[in-house]
């Protein structure tokens, strides 16, 4: 008899819709608010979550059938609460291929966010310049992406298609929502963000840093940043019907030259993020607010100015 899901019934290759549901249900019947958006905060932008008012915390590890943080430091939990008059639910850390993940799995939070009712996803990373132009510190509203995992098949989307989730064979255009990029670079200059790019964000599996030859063809073939996650967090989102607003705050330069002698470390990505991490929540609140103007949902009483 021919095999059902030919990439494998575990848990790591196929969850079938019944269990995102349950999964999502459970949430839902732990938490007071029915969320809109969904947030998934970056390496060292988790702070966002301070701001979410009648917030209630739930560790992965207690929600049955999600994956849990492996990364050490990474705190592993779900904020729910109020952010800017709309209800949110935010990723405190997300999952990464290079844990050990299928990128099935690391993406399953997406389709639980959308199983809940969530319309928005609102994704943040940490990634390293290779545009010229870049500097430490820039903020890069992600225009689109070139998924380096996905391009060779390796897709959080492989195997069984359930239609309930979205087609077969999704397009990725406008996967992150023109206008909402157009409504950032607004209230970018209305916050007074000094140069806020838009740019092509590459998706690499980590967890080692890219060597400069990497980083030389990446430049050619027309990334501006590179980083361990998020394109397979949006080729899930858009398989579903999810608005994606994505933005990289950039951490690093990438090491274009063997002479210079660079070295990536990880606590200058923790660093950069602390010294960014007001302006990035402030980006992140004020677009959320505007959502919820748009929606009539608007609470004056709310507010994350710093
Ligand atoms: O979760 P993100 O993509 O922000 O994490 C980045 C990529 C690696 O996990 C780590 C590298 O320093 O930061
Ligand atoms: N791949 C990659 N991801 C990052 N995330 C933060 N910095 C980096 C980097 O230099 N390379």
């Amino acid at each position: 008899m021919a095999e059902k899901y030919p990439t494998g019934k575990s848990e790591e290759n196929h969850i079938p819709y019944e269990a995102v549901k349950a999964i999502a249900d459970n949430i839902l019947s732990r938490i007071q608010v029915k969320p809109v958006i969904g947030i998934i905060c970056g390496s060292g932008l988790g702070s966002l979550t301070e701001a979410i008012t009648n917030a209630q915390n739930i560790e992965y590890k207690d929600i049955p059938g999600f994956p849990v943080s492996t990364v050490a430091g990474h705190v592993g939990r779900l904020v729910v609460g109020m952010l800017e008059g709309l209800p949110v639910l935010a990723m405190q850390e997300r999952f990464h291929y290079y844990e050990g993940y299928s990128l099935i799995k690391c993406a399953r939070p997406v389709r639980v966010m959308k199983l809940m009712g969530i319309e928005y996803l609102m994704v943040t990373n940490a990634a390293s310049g290779i545009n010229p132009a870049y500097k430490v510190g820039d903020i890069m509203l992600i225009r689109d992406h070139i998924n380096f995992v996905g391009i060779s098949g390796n897709s959080p989307l492989r195997g069984p298609n359930d239609e309930r989730f979205g087609p077969r064979f999704p397009p990725m255009t406008d996967a992150y929502d023109p206008a909402l990029i157009t409504r950032a670079l607004g209230i970018a200059e209305e916050m007074g963000i000094q140069d806020v790019k838009v740019g092509t964000y590459c998706f690499l599996g980590g967890p080692n840093q890219e060597s400069i030859a990497e980083c030389k063809m990446l430049h050619t073939i027309g990334v501006d940043a590179v980083g361990m996650s998020t394109a397979h967090e949006v080729v899930t989102a858009q398989h579903c019907g999810l608005k994606v607003f994505a933005f990289s705050l950039i951490t690093s330069k990438a090491s274009l030259d063997y002479e210079k002698k660079e070295y990536a470390n990880r606590a200058e990505v923790v660093a950069v993020g602390k010294s960014r991490e007001s302006t990035c929540r402030e980006l992140m609140c004020r677009m959320i607010k505007s959502i919820a103007a748009e929606r009539g949902t608007s609470d004056p009483s709310c507010g994350c100015s710093m």
